[in-house]
């Protein structure tokens, strides 16, 4: 049963076995997956709305700007997080990225957990999807192996379904140089540029709502779903375990859509608190910035900092919101010689409303498509000597042999409307060194929280963008671009130029300019071994030293899993899911608990 906080009666003492605070990726997996057993009772708590359709809801979110970004030319930079059932995945870039096997091998040795290795990671990855045809249905052979890929679960996925006039660029470019190409990107081995798997299917935005809290799993009588209800706190009610949770109503309905950006209305409601209790567990799924915001705020995390916002503390665990590390990311511009770019939708309405005519209708063109059909994922140089000193200065800071240090998309077009056509180049550098945190704001602390990616703090992030774009300006330099791509823009040139001569001043500037957020927030929940003392969660999830509670998202990775995160959330709470219910089996008294 779905029901409005801020309309409905709300089921408070109704026994649930398990409480899930917010439905984005991984809570409305677990949720999903708990209740696969008619025994087992979930009731999940999301913020913001339900909602049926999904347009470009890029209002549904949390409105989130970082804190003065200091090697960022002091910037604030926009941080939008998805604030909807289905959480970030409903406004996110769809991009399906799985990350390497020496990502998760790491993650294993690291935690010293083996369940988190890739083969056993593997199996869930193709558990959870459904791998469909892209949607102007060609043939996909050599654009992905099947051997590796899932045709039954939830998640619908499929490669690009429209073809570009960038594409053959990039195709003729890797045919006629040393350039890798790799036919999945996602079989273990991301390195390479290969053909990019979009969260899409039938030519529209799957999200963890659609896929696992369609509306025959929200029929199952063991689950209780509640929106527009944020959580303030979690408590211990008989001062050890804890075993409630504390929110009240935002919004009005879940029918007015006007009310859903987070704006001072989430923030201020002056609702009443409500609190309701789990039977078994409370697990948290509030994502990279949020979950940490609630640990804080109910006293979990560094005593003397909470007692100086007179917070009480209740669990000493400092790590809680440090160790913050993003993708580290930047885009450039070149105009094209070509009137065919996705430009052409945004500069003009006839062009779009035709376009949408073909989504509406056949779910087909344009609109039916990623925001990439090719990607590349590469290691740095090694037989360069400016490569070989970053080595001799850092050490090496990514999992493994075939993990990348940085990615670059191929974009058919530019990011904000204008009258000409453009290419642009997104560069990430996948293994930051830079790390940052999600604290409270001292004067607001229930507020929203300060959040601070520290982007190119390390200088040794700032390196490796170099090398990134230093292989991308080599990719489009040779012949078939020639024709193709005219004045770079937004200070490209003079970068450009400059590296003729070996000078970076201008590079550095424009990376510290133009620096976006990342989108892939992890570590502020870091997962380490049994009895570590750093860390916020053991391998099985549960936050150390407490009873009664576990964090499952993003959070939880102690480093970004490859170069994006919605895929490996998902996976990760797959495996939680079942980590759960056999550890709630080996103690027996599940079943008859939530009965
Ligand atoms: C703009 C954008 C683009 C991105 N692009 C990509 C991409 O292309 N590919 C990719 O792999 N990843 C991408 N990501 C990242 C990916 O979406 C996230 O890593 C993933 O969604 C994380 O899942 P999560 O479960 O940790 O958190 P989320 O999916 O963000 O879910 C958190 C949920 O908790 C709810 N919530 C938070 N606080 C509270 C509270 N106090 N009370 C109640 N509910 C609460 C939120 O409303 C939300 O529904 C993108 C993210 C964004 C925002």
């Amino acid at each position: 049963v779905v029901y409005d906080a801020t309309l409905d009666a709300l089921p408070l003492n109704t026994i649930h076995g398990y409480v899930i605070v917010r439905g984005g990726v991984a809570g409305s997996v677990v949720a999903n997956r708990l209740t696969e057993n008619a025994n087992v009772s979930v009731l999940l708590i999301e913020a913001g709305p339900l909602l049926s359709w999904l347009g470009i809801p890029s209002t549904y979110q949390w409105n989130y700007t970082t804190v003065p970004q200091l090697s960022a030319s002091n910037r604030s930079i926009s941080y939008p997080r998805g604030h909807i059932l289905g959480g970030s995945s409903a406004i996110n870039g769809m991009v399906y990225d799985r990350a390497a096997t020496s990502d998760f091998d790491k993650l294993a040795n690291m935690t010293g957990d083996s369940g988190w290795a890739w083969e056993s990671m593997l199996t869930y990855y193709e558990k959870l999807e459904t791998s469909g045809p892209p949607a102007d249905g060609h043939n996909i052979t050599g654009q992905f192996d099947p051997s590796v890929h899932g045709f039954s679960g939830p998640l619908g996925v499929s490669l690009p379904g429209y073809s570009q006039t960038l594409d053959s660029l990039v195709l003729e470019t890797l045919n006629n140089s040393s350039f890798p190409y790799n036919e999945d990107s996602n079989s273990g081995n991301e390195l390479g540029f290969a053909w990019q798997v979009s969260t899409i299917n039938n030519g529209t935005r799957t999200t963890a709502a659609t896929a696992y809290l369609a509306d025959n799993y929200l029929a199952r009588p063991n689950l209780d779903v509640v929106v527009n209800a944020l959580v303030t706190r979690v408590l211990a009610s008989n001062g050890s375990d804890i075993d409630t949770i504390e929110f009240h109503a935002v919004g009005n309905s879940k029918f007015d859509q006007s009310v859903h950006i987070a704006t001072t209305l989430t923030w201020s409601s002056k609702a009443t608190n409500l609190n309701v209790e789990a039977s078994r567990e409370v697990i948290m799924s509030a994502g990279s910035i949020n979950t940490p915001h609630i640990l804080l705020n109910s006293g979990i995390g560094d005593n003397a900092t909470l007692s100086a916002m007179n917070i009480t503390p209740v669990h000493y665990l400092p790590s809680v919101g440090q160790n913050m590390l993003d993708t580290t990311v930047i885009y450039v511009s070149w105009e094209v010689n070509s009137t065919d770019t996705f430009d052409a939708l945004l500069n003009n309405g006839t062009a779009r409303a035709e376009a949408f005519a073909e989504w509406n209708t056949p779910r087909t063109g344009r609109m039916a498509n990623g925001v990439i059909n090719l990607s590349g994922m590469l290691q740095m140089n090694e037989s360069n000597p400016t490569v070989q000193s970053i080595h001799q200065q850092y050490s090496d800071s990514i999992a493994g042999s075939n993990d990348a240090d940085f990615e670059m998309w191929f974009i058919d077009g530019y990011t904000t409307t204008s009258n000409s056509t453009y290419f642009s180049m997104l560069y990430g550098v996948l293994s930051p060194m830079s790390r940052g945190s999600v604290t409270l704001n001292a004067s607001d602390p229930m507020g929203p929280p300060l959040i601070d990616p520290n982007y190119f703090a390390s200088e040794y992030d700032v390196l490796v963008m170099r090398q990134a774009l230093l292989t991308g300006f080599d990719f489009v330099s040779s012949e078939q671009w020639s024709s193709y791509l005219l004045e770079p823009v937004n200070g490209l040139a003079e970068v450009i130029e400059a590296v003729g001569t070996s000078n970076f001043t201008a590079m550095d500037e424009l990376m510290r300019n133009g620096v976006q957020n990342g989108a892939h927030l992890v570590a502020t929940s870091s997962m380490s071994p049994y009895g570590a003392d750093w860390g916020v969660v053991d391998p099985d999830l549960r936050v150390k030293g407490l009873n009664g509670l576990r964090i499952v998202d993003a959070s939880v990775y102690p480093f970004v899993p490859g170069g994006a995160t919605q895929l490996p959330t998902y996976c990760l709470a797959e495996q939680a899911s079942d980590v759960i219910y056999c550890l709630a089996e080996q103690a027996s008294d599940v079943i008859k608990a939530d009965q």
